[in-house]
């Protein structure tokens, strides 16, 4: 028995190669959703329908009317029924699938395509349903004790641990799971408990020749024992993935109080009464409700939200989430089966010690009474595909209703949203076609929300404009939960990997970078307003969200957030009409309502007086410029034209604009220095730097297909030379430009032109964003990185600065973010000595 293991199954494999099944069929329904949806839009704008109050009672009525259906109405109940229908689900467990997934893992096993082999066991666990017989045994417990296998093979033995702890959770009574485990527990030095596992297979082993090949192994690993001293790996089930947040949040002291202010111009605000010293931990808080976002579910964990280790788990129901534990498993809590059987099947009387032994490895996390379970995709967990196809937010709004009405334990009446959140709404802002898509969407959740959670739950004008406000509020209050993007930089084995072999340009220009991987509603935290120029900074460790002031905060001053951008990133425009379609307010921060040197220069042009250092702005950025002393009293408009009253100390420094501090006002004109006054015809340059940056964009296609040639690198060298003549020196674009060409040269292995390019990149970033904003610290990893490379000393300070920039950020939570810290260091270490 033990000589033919099931994954090892014998005959040619024709590879898997395809998506996951069900994937194809999902973006097919998204399309269609999004169609149904257009073509009721349509017919509504045409019959002249308006999106207020009582037309969405009769565009309901029109729904529930079989009589009045028309042919999109119609097209709409058939969209629902295939949305919210169980039958017809895409995301069920499907046994036949299953099983013809796992022979194809077996093919892939006996031809050694372990990667496929791999991607066909995890998808056959993330469809078989967890009863399923399998030939006389679980499913599911033989997948998961084939993948084991397979994690032993591809030298991953915790996975392997993992996954047989598993097999043997759903089926106690499997010898095999049990050897196999035996086996792994001895490749991690965990002689005793491999001792045990094997000792427990060759108690449930029927047949006598698989007891005695168990009891030579027994033997074999009683000598090794005795011969060497060992250093057990314990097993975890919770380590998986990064600490949890919960318990590594609660550690910390939280001694700032904040209150809420009313503001005139930005609604409700935090403040603290207390000065607040720099890198302070003001505020951490767990979601009211979370999604993960669609680029994600096959990536990350559908619940704590971090990357998926290779042993990944399905939910026990439905074929839709993935899990990175048992853990997050548990907490997310779908409909959990606990039917299957785990009767223990022994053949022997075992000593009392070892029957202790099988009933503690054989509980999973799954059984812990103390673990706390969310039930947040409970309702969306019965195959039904309505979750895999709605926008996110939706689905988002779906987990709110959900959660708002368990909590009332009221279960027909969707709540007053604006009442039990009490957060600001964005309705009333929205333009017609937003407003008119939030009341489809409403109404599509409100009947999915019927079929799949509560068939008493109401659908009327009542309940469907709640879930409109719900929308409009989840709009401007949710936050995209975002992690460090997973790049090269941070596989410090790959690094090193790269660094012994010499593959410098892959190890050396990977940016760091954040990605968005959930959405989600924290209550007290929506109460922060933005500013483009923020003094506290917000981050996540799971799925928790932990906010630090980045800056001393005088005791009374507003605390305010980034919602996307900031002064530095885009010019003030830009950032208005961001700001304005995502959230729709007019922006009143500081960076929006004052000239500032970053905004001035970070799209400027330099003037055509050679001995002038000022900067000439175009019609569009002037503008806006000019509309900034254009605000209300109460921030204090008087001193906005004075340049002597601007309190920002960078602006003469920094932008090199030197507004000339003896005019009383800054006299802002498109087209004409604001230095000097010489007039500037920015047509004919703004013609020269886009055919500078027809070079620069070549040589960047050439960096992200790896094939560069000589003449992309000189052209591209002479277009920064014409981008430095015509544009303010701290333009934004020279700054990308010096960026590229950082990553040209770390492309060609010539390191010290990258490592200048590199700091010539920095120079700028630091006028615009200031010398300790974050983004500096990334960019000093890519320039510490490559100073490392050269073996030069200067990597020392780069480090230190990066290391108090980002504990500035992240205070001591620096190193779980961003793991690549540590190794910089310890690197930094050895340059010194
Ligand atoms: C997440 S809420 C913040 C709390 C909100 N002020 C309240 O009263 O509930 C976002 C809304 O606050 C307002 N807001 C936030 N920052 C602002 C700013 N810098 N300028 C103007 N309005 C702002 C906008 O109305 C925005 O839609």
């Amino acid at each position: 028995m033990f000589g033919s293991r099931e994954s090892e199954a014998e005959g040619g494999g024709t590879s898997y190669k395809d998506d996951p099944p069900n994937q194809l069929y999902i973006s097919y329904h998204e399309v269609h959703l999004l169609e149904v949806v257009q073509r009721i839009q349509q017919l509504l704008e045409q019959s002249k329908v308006r999106c207020e109050g009582r037309e969405i009672l009769a565009l309901d009525k029109g729904l529930n009317n079989p009589i009045s259906r028309s042919r999109p109405l119609t097209e709409f109940h058939q969209l629902i029924g295939e949305l919210a229908k169980r039958e017809t689900g895409l995301c069920g467990k499907n046994r036949e699938a299953a099983l013809d997934l796992k022979q194809k893992g077996n093919q892939c096993y006996s031809t050694r395509d372990y990667s496929q082999a791999l991607r066909c066991y995890s998808q056959a666990l993330r469809v078989a349903p967890i009863d399923a017989d399998d030939m006389g045994k679980n499913l599911v417990a033989t997948l998961y004790l084939n993948r084991a296998s397979l994690f032993h093979k591809m030298d991953l033995p915790m996975e392997s641990l993992r996954d047989c702890s598993r097999a043997l959770q759903v089926s106690p009574s499997y010898p095999k799971a049990w050897y196999r485990r035996g086996k792994v527990n001895a490749t991690l030095g965990n002689y005793e408990d491999a001792v045990n596992d094997l000792t427990v297979a060759r108690n449930m082993e029927p047949s006598l020749g698989g007891k005695k090949q168990i009891e030579s192994e027994l033997d074999i690993l009683g000598q090794h024992h005795d011969r060497k001293s060992a250093k057990p790996v314990h097993y975890n089930q919770k380590s998986v993935g990064i600490p949890d947040s919960t318990n590594h949040l609660s550690d910390v002291p939280h001694q700032i109080k904040l209150h809420c202010v009313t503001t005139p111009d930005k609604g409700r605000g935090m403040a603290s009464q207390f000065d607040i010293p720099q890198a302070s931990l003001i505020h951490t808080e767990e979601p009211y409700a979370v999604v993960i976002l669609k680029h994600c579910r096959e990536t990350h964990c559908h619940y704590c939200l971090n990357e998926l280790p290779a042993d990944t788990i399905p939910c026990i129901s439905c074929s839709m989430p993935l899990y990175c534990s048992q853990h997050c498993q548990v907490r997310a809590g779908g409909q959990i089966h606990f039917n299957y059987s785990n009767k223990v099947d022994i053949c022997e009387k075992m000593s009392s010690s070892i029957e202790e032994y099988i009933a503690d490895k054989t509980v999973g996390s799954n059984f812990d009474p103390k673990l706390e379970c969310i039930p947040e995709h409970k309702h969306e967990c019965q195959g039904v595909h309505w979750p895999a196809i709605l926008p996110s937010d939706v689905v988002l709004a779906g987990r709110v209703v959900v959660k708002s009405i368990e909590q009332k334990e009221q279960f027909i009446e969707v709540p007053n949203f604006l009442e039990t959140l009490g957060l600001c709404e964005s309705y009333s802002k929205m333009p017609p076609e937003s407003k008119l898509e939030l009341n489809i969407y409403s109404i599509v959740l409100l009947f999915c929300l019927q079929h799949s959670y509560s068939s008493e739950l109401s659908i009327n004008g009542v309940s469907t404009s709640r879930i409109v406000i719900l929308l409009s509020q989840i709009r401007v209050n949710s936050m995209a939960i975002v992690r460090m993007k997973s790049s090269d930089v941070y596989d410090q084995q790959d690094w090193f990997r790269k660094f012994s072999s010499g593959e410098a340009e892959t190890a050396l220009t990977s940016s760091v970078e954040q990605v968005r991987v959930g959405q989600a509603l924290y209550i007290t935290a929506s109460l922060f307003n933005h500013s483009c120029r923020p003094n506290i900074h917000a981050y996540f460790i799971s799925r928790s969200l932990v906010i630090r002031a980045t800056e001393f905060v005088a005791g009374g001053c507003p605390l305010e957030l980034s919602y996307g951008p900031q002064v530095g990133q885009w010019d003030c425009k830009d950032r208005l009409r961001f700001l304005d379609e995502q959230y729709f307010f007019r922006c009143w921060c500081h960076g929006c309502s004052e000239v500032n040197a970053s905004d001035l220069v970070i799209n400027g042009f330099c003037c055509v007086n050679p001995n002038c250092s000022g900067v000439v702005l175009d019609k569009l950025v002037a503008n806006c410029e000019k509309q900034k002393p254009k605000i209300p009293e109460t921030i204090g408009v008087e001193s906005h034209l004075q340049v002597h009253e601007l309190n920002d100390i960078d602006i003469k420094k920094a932008a090199h604009i030197s507004l000339d501090e003896t005019r009383s006002s800054l006299r802002i004109d498109s087209e004409y220095c604001l230095k000097c006054g010489s007039y500037c015809n920015l047509a004919s340059m703004s013609e020269a730097v886009k055919k500078a940056w027809i070079n620069l964009r070549r040589l960047q296609d050439s960096i992200t297909l790896k094939d560069m040639h000589g003449t992309e690198l000189s052209d591209a060298l002479r277009s920064v030379g014409i981008l430095r003549s015509i544009l303010h020196a701290y333009n934004k674009g020279i700054g990308e430009a010096e960026d590229n060409l950082a990553q040209a040269f770390c492309f060609t292995g010539d390191l010290q032109p990258a490592r200048d390019h590199c700091k010539a990149s920095i120079e700028i970033l630091e006028k615009l964003y200031g010398p300790d904003h974050i983004v500096i610290g990334y960019e000093l990893v890519k320039l510490s990185s490559i100073q490392l490379w050269l073996g030069d000393c200067a990597a020392v300070d780069s480090i230190n600065r990066l290391s108090l920039i980002f504990s500035r950020y992240y205070g001591p939570d620096a190193g779980i973010i961003f793991p690549y810290l540590g190794f910089l260091r310890r690197k930094s270490c050895h340059i010194v000595h």
